[in-house]
């Protein structure tokens, strides 16, 4: 990458720099990371780039702080505007990056600082820290995989999913998320002109694209919606007759609601979120497809007339969902899991109540944490006499080995290979009640 200097001139590079470190530090601050588009970098070539150095700076987050730890003796600077942002770009390029050039990665950072008045006094500071990473980069190059997974969750994983998981988790972490597309008719020349590749029932994935997924052919037609392979799998296990009244707790932006459409059920779809529901609505508008719309707390939500069937898509850690939000393995802290099986717990017992007798409840999250999953199932069956398990079969959910456990429990996570293709899934877990 060269630079130019000149009065009028920014060095190249530098604008998309300052916007990937601010974007970058409000999901450091806790925000989840949500890609930059053309409203934030209009040069679709700089905005592949600032989104590559965040999502490697949030891939390689573990490696980075380990780093980080062993080049700043006195720990990160306190009130120091953009340096920690800035300085986990330039070592996301310098070691992990080396395509992008080790020079920018350097010479840009200390430009980046002198622009932001509470860290221009670390322009220095971070010239020193980068070059002396830029000396060790072979050494920080192959530092331990096992870096990249907190401890709050490796013991836990490792439990519940053995050794050689973690080490696809870490792969499933450095790839990332392929895209999977839910069809709404099973057309092979639609799958052709998608480039993509059957996975699963109507589940395809497409491993590379060139284009946002807008100008895809057949999204505008409304041919189908974007759904990770194991977020498709929970609606197909309703298996009640069409026309059945299905009520889709936690509903929005609305894949599950448009899979349940799908299958011929009368949908009404329910979420607290305003504006998450108006993307539903938006969602179902281009697909065709209509439901009962409901914004309500589904605690308390009280039906007039009961339903055959309740799908809970419960709030949850959703830390099955790294290899696209990576972010969320550093955010989440015990507690939040706790807080979170509170409330899943509130909600399953009103899912309960809005469930006619011999109805269908399925209930799952996108966590691997077996406190929201397996755990759950024990509370509910001890607390609700009325629910029996209705185990789940292998045969429901294809060819997904070892997914269902010998209770009839559905657990994925991003080391199994939906359809036997590569990229991995998210991890969700599902649970299938019935009534009596
Ligand atoms: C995992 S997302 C749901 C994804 C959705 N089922 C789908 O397949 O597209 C969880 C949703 O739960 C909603 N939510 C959280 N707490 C809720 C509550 N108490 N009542 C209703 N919705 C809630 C959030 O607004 C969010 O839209």
């Amino acid at each position: 990458m060269s630079e130019r200097f000149d009065c009028k001139k920014e060095p190249a590079g530098l604008a998309l720099r300052l916007t990937a470190a601010t974007r970058l530090r409000s999901v450091l601050a806790g925000d989840n990371f949500v890609a930059l588009d053309a409203s934030d970098i209009a040069d679709s070539r700089d905005r592949a780039t600032a989104n590559r150095l965040i999502t490697t700076a949030l891939r390689r987050h573990g490696q980075i702080s380990f780093i980080i730890h062993a080049l700043l003796e006195k720990g990160m600077p306190g009130k120091s505007g953009s340096f920690e942002a800035v300085l986990r770009l330039s070592l996301a390029q310098l070691i992990f990056l080396p395509d992008l050039g080790a020079h920018s990665a350097v010479f840009l950072a200390v430009e980046a600082l002198k622009r932001d008045k509470k860290a221009q006094h670390l322009s220095g500071l971070m010239n020193a820290v980068l070059r002396r990473a830029q000396a060790n980069s072979a050494k920080y190059w192959s530092l331990a995989d096992d870096l990249l997974i907190p401890d709050t969750f490796g013991d836990t994983w490792v439990d519940a999913y053995g050794e050689d998981a973690i080490s696809s988790f870490t792969d499933a972490l450095i790839a990332g998320a392929p895209l999977d597309l839910t069809l709404r008719d099973n057309d092979p020349d639609l799958i052709a002109a998608l480039g993509a590749m059957p996975l699963m029932g109507d589940s395809v994935r497409i491993e590379t694209r060139d284009r946002p997924v807008e100008a895809l052919p057949g999204y505008a037609e409304g041919r189908w919606w974007v759904q990770d392979a194991a977020s498709a799998l929970p609606a197909r296990l309703l298996g009640l007759e069409a026309g059945a009244r299905v009520l889709d707790l936690c509903a929005a932006p609305g894949g599950k609601t448009a899979q349940l459409i799908k299958s011929g059920y009368a949908v009404t779809a329910l979420d607290s979120d305003a504006k998450r529901m108006d993307r539903l609505k938006t969602n179902l508008d281009r697909l065709g497809y209509q439901a009962e719309t409901v914004t309500a707390d589904a605690a308390t939500f009280a039906p007039d007339q009961g339903f055959d069937g309740v799908l809970l898509d419960a709030p949850c850690s959703a830390t099955g969902t790294f290899r696209r939000h990576p972010e969320v393995i550093w955010h989440r802290m015990a507690s939040d899991i706790a807080g979170r099986v509170s409330i899943q717990r509130a909600l399953l017992i009103n899912a309960f109540r809005c469930l006619n007798r011999g109805g269908v409840l399925l209930y799952c999250v996108c966590s691997l944490e077996p406190e929201e999953g397996e755990a759950q199932v024990d509370w509910a069956l001890e607390q609700l006499p009325d629910l029996k398990l209705l185990p789940i079969r292998p045969d429901e959910i294809g060819d997904l080995a070892g997914a269902v456990s010998t209770k009839g429990l559905l657990r994925t996570h991003p080391g199994l290979a939906p359809g036997g293709q590569e990229g991995g899934m998210d991890g969700f877990f599902v649970a299938r009640f019935g009534r009596h």
